[in-house]
């Protein structure tokens, strides 16, 4: 890193490490405003801002509001979050920095001793997960899997070409590929190289979608002219995968209340080919324009807002971000939609609960109390679906995904059945 680089993390972190916006609108707004940062200085700053968010429980013991001494968080990050010898950092650090991150080398132990800096947690997920059923070690399994970035997944879009065809392809280019381990449809770049002007990208034959989330798609089990509604739709991505899964026939709705994101979805579904798709804003789960769909739907996915907590190496700033209150009123939101959503579902169809979290409050004790409060509902085995469509993932009756065992992002997905 050179001094200018520096000098331009420091701005950055000065604004992420208040955590009061999204880490990566920050980055992205302040690349829009400093044009004329190239490709390199933007990875540089890009990549030692999210050290300083992941490292942030270290970060914190050696610097009492980080946010306020931005160009030490950013040094610090360099030598624990991005392992940069110290000898490295002659041009940006001087005599007093150096002494400083010599202290920080030598707290080492001292972090893999206490359970906020060795698992990366703050104190308020590591009470939550404890009070959820997760032991020490299960919270340090997790925090560690989690500090890593993730690699990138994308989904082969199947009315536009076979995986095995797009990854020889992509592979003949150059390009560190592989088939994701379980969705039959994704493939794996280990050093996620920008695809967004690929041809391939260009004409929709790929999409960037983690591979849990394609696995969430296939559990709808949604088919050739039915009728779905993926109630919390988003910019599409399972949308998406649930359009090509129905090969464009019949009609998906996507609803959503966020006009922004909705707005996103209307040029995917070009790119991808799909005509089915019925995007629609509504104000809330309780919208009067939903009743025309209720009993109607074959298949209704509800991927609810959740913390995210499993999506921690894409936006680590969300262990900062979220709290035990937001995650309450999520619990609260979670549980009104999955019920009103319930009530587009025909007899004999199909309701998918599904979360980027990885706490039973936002998965399983939601499902419980669902099955508890509305009789004529019966879970399906997630491990049956899978089996049936050739995938050896055994998480039990529910999909639960997690980084450390199955390299995904953490979700978990619930399928029910009406009688
Ligand atoms: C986990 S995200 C969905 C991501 C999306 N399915 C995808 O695959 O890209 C949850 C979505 O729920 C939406 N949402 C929040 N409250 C809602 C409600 N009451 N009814 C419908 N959607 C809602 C949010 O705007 C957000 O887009």
């Amino acid at each position: 890193m050179n001094p200018m680089q520096l000098k331009h993390t420091a701005a950055v972190l000065a604004d992420v490490l208040t955590f009061r916006q999204p880490a990566d609108a920050v980055v992205s707004a302040y690349f829009r405003r400093e044009r004329k940062l190239g490709r390199q200085d933007r990875h540089e700053i890009a990549e030692t801002v999210f050290a300083a968010v992941r490292h942030g429980q270290k970060i914190s013991a050696v610097l009492p509001k980080p946010h306020t001494q931005p160009r030490r968080a950013a040094l610090v990050a360099l030598v624990l979050g991005r392992s940069v010898n110290l000898s490295a950092l002659a041009d940006v650090a001087d005599e007093d920095d150096m002494a400083f991150l010599a202290e920080v080398k030598a707290r080492k132990s001292e972090f893999s001793d206490s359970l906020n800096t060795a698992a990366e947690l703050p104190q308020w997920l590591i009470d939550t997960m404890r009070a959820d059923g997760f032991d020490d070690d299960a919270v340090l399994a997790f925090g560690r899997s989690v500090v890593q970035g993730a690699p990138l997944d994308v989904r082969v879009n199947t009315l536009k070409g076979r995986r095995d065809k797009v990854l020889a392809a992509l592979q003949a280019e150059g390009l560190a590929c592989s088939p994701t381990p379980y969705s039959p449809w994704g493939i794996r770049f280990a050093d996620k190289p920008a695809l967004n002007k690929h041809p391939l990208f260009l004409d929709g034959t790929l999409e960037v979608q983690d591979e849990g989330s394609q696995l969430l798609a296939l559990l709808t089990g949604v088919k050739r002219g039915q009728m779905a509604v993926d109630f919390c739709a988003g910019a599409g991505g399972k949308t998406l995968a649930m359009g090509a899964m129905m090969h464009g026939s019949g009609r998906l709705y996507a609803l959503d209340v966020a006009e922004k994101r909705l707005a996103n979805l209307k040029p995917r579904m070009v790119r991808a080919g799909l005509t089915n798709i019925h995007p629609q804003r509504i104000e809330s789960e309780h919208d009067a324009r939903i009743g025309k769909l209720s009993g109607k739907a074959d298949c209704v996915l509800v991927d609810a807002p959740c913390s995210g907590l499993g999506t921690l190496r894409r936006n680590p700033d969300l262990k900062y971000r979220q709290s035990a209150d937001s995650v309450a009123a999520l619990r609260a939101q979670q549980h009104s939609i999955l019920q009103a959503a319930a009530r587009l579902v025909q007899p004999q169809g199909r309701l998918v609960y599904a979360t980027c979290s990885i706490l039973p409050q936002e998965n399983e004790a939601q499902i419980e109390r669902f099955l508890a409060e509305n009789p004529g509902w019966q879970p399906r085995d997630c491990r049956l679906i899978l089996a049936d469509n050739k995938i050896d993932l055994n998480t039990g009756v529910y999909l639960r995904l997690n980084t450390a065992a199955h390299g995904s992002d953490g979700f978990f997905a619930a399928v029910l059945e009406r009688s």
